[in-house]
């Protein structure tokens, strides 16, 4: 067997295919960006055949770049935007509405009564995760509310629901496996991590029927074959993970106080806590790293809404810049006297304050503030809030104190931010050689999961650093900074 790997990535703003060979070296990708639904304030759809249809175009196009066709690929590895809700008819295979993505807030209302209702403790007791309308379990009733006739069919059988994962796992296998892996089975509100099981309690308190839902699988694990008509041929589907999970993988960090930041639309950092469940006492998500072996490692997760998507705002909504890129230099050259804060709040805020209502904000403009002080306040948001989930998470689990973090994503291109970052955090960040970590570690559990690539210990060998960040900034105005920005937080919130 071939040691090339095909990995689909299926992001909240584009779709990619990667090919990678067994030297984990990327020898074929194509990308496609796909529509962004938004009905009204705070509400983000997708649909799911604008997905399906870069999915396919996209494989299609990766194997091409790299002269492959299906036959020379040895195993396929799926990889998703996590939460992101889809039911569809088992029958016709047919979305029954659009997807509902992670960053929709329709059902804030609901999650207000359920924390009333006291359900706060056994969420977290079984998943691991808080009351937000950032998970699923909502986004499901939701769906089978609002569509007519929807939650008797469900009830009968007739319906599947489907992270994309699994969305896409029914559909490229010709609708003949409907299954999810551990992680992303864990984003859901449904799922007991402990148990590795879907909960009949937290079903029955959400009113999700258990008919909906699919078998859960470790993240490698025999997931079917592809539909020989769609490729040319079919490949074995081999590995499953949410794509924060995927990179934890891709990133090699496979010991417990290991961590990886990956910074792109959002930003989301994985601490490996091993075989421990560390409840958070920070309001941090104490979640799945992932699942192997029938072993599951467990992680503290947190989850910032809104950090690359800043930058889109620069660039798409104030044009103060016309390529993501540019924001590194003017950063540079802002002015060190004017302490200008954002708090981009623009769909709320994420860990560790989860405050729904919460709307974006500007503090300390004036009249002298310009367009480089509007870019390092965007990039040093990302900064400031990585520094807030570190801190919960030394409070959670102090052995996360000597953390190196490894990053990836779009945003790592940028050397001001990752030298920020570092400053902020005062710890030192370690940029990878392959920057496509969420993809290689979709191809990883695949190709591992087929046999032609190597087990944790022989990829995490292979991980190499191409730069590393050293912490330069004096504690006294680290200190300043960080207090500037609490204090832009805290007048942000509306739960505080
Ligand atoms: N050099 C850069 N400096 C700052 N931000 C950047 C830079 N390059 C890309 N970005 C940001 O990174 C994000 C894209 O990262 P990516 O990992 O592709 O995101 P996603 O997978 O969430 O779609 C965009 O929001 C973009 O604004
Ligand atoms: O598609 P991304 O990279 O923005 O990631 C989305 C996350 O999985 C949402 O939880």
């Amino acid at each position: 067997m071939s040691g090339y790997v095909l990995a689909i990535d299926q992001g909240t703003t584009s779709t990619r295919a990667i090919v990678f060979d067994d030297s984990f070296r990327v020898v074929g990708v194509a990308q496609q960006e796909f529509p962004q639904i938004l009905p009204r304030s705070g509400w983000v759809e997708h649909d799911p055949e604008d997905i399906w249809t870069s999915v396919v175009a996209t494989v299609k196009a990766a194997l091409a770049d790299a002269s492959l066709t299906a036959g020379d690929v040895s195993a396929l590895g799926i990889t998703n935007q996590r939460e992101t809700t889809v039911i569809w008819d088992r029958e016709s295979g047919k979305p029954i509405h659009n997807a509902i993505v992670w960053q929709d807030r329709r059902t804030s209302e609901r999650c207000r009564e359920l924390v009333q209702y006291g359900a706060e403790d056994l969420v977290a007791e079984r998943t691991g995760l808080v009351i937000d309308p950032y998970f699923a379990g909502t986004k499901i009733a939701w769906i089978l509310d609002a569509v007519s006739g929807a939650r008797q069919r469900a009830e009968s059988g007739a319906l599947a629901f489907g992270t994309i994962d699994s969305f896409l796992l029914w559909r490229l296998t010709g609708g003949r496996v409907h299954a999810t892996d551990a992680t992303n089975a864990a984003r859901t509100m449904l799922f007991d991590t402990v148990a590795n099981a879907w909960d009949d309690d937290l079903c029955a308190l959400l009113r999700v029927p258990m008919a909906l839902l699919p078998e859960v699988r470790d993240c490698a694990a025999d997931f079917g074959e592809t539909a020989p008509a769609l490729f040319g041929g079919s490949i074995r589907i081999g590995g499953m993970a949410g794509d924060q999970h995927a990179a934890t993988l891709g990133n090699a960090c496979f010991q417990p106080g290991m961590m990886k930041s990956t910074y792109g639309t959002g930003c989301f950092a994985i601490l490996n806590t091993g075989s421990e469940r560390v409840r958070s006492g920070n309001r941090l998500l104490s979640t799945l790293a992932y699942r192997l072996d029938g072993r599951s490692t467990f992680a503290l997760e947190g989850s910032i809404f809104i950090a690359g998507a800043a930058v889109q705002w620069l660039r798409d909504g104030l044009r103060i810049v016309e390529r993501a890129a540019e924001t590194g230099s003017m950063a540079a050259r802002a002015d060190d006297t004017q302490d200008v804060y954002l708090v981009p709040a623009f769909t709320g805020l994420g860990a560790p304050w989860w405050d729904a209502e919460a709307r974006g904000a500007m503090f300390g403009l004036t009249r002298n503030t310009g367009p480089d002080e509007f870019a390092r306040a965007a990039l040093e948001a990302v900064c400031f809030q990585t520094a807030d989930l570190l801190d919960a998470m030394r409070r959670d689990w102090p052995a996360a104190g000597d953390t190196v973090l490894r990053v990836d994503g779009g945003m790592v291109a940028s050397d001001w931010t990752m030298q920020r970052l570092a400053d902020i955090l005062d710890a030192p960040v370690d940029r990878p050689t392959v920057l496509e970590t969420t993809a290689l570690g979709a191809a990883w559990l695949a190709g591992r999961q087929a046999g032609v690539w190597p087990d944790q210990d022989g990829f995490s060998t292979r991980w190499h650093l191409e730069r590393r960040f050293e912490p330069t900034l004096d504690a006294v105005e680290r200190g300043r900074k960080l207090r500037g920005w609490s204090d832009a937080v805290r007048r942000t919130r509306t739960n505080g």
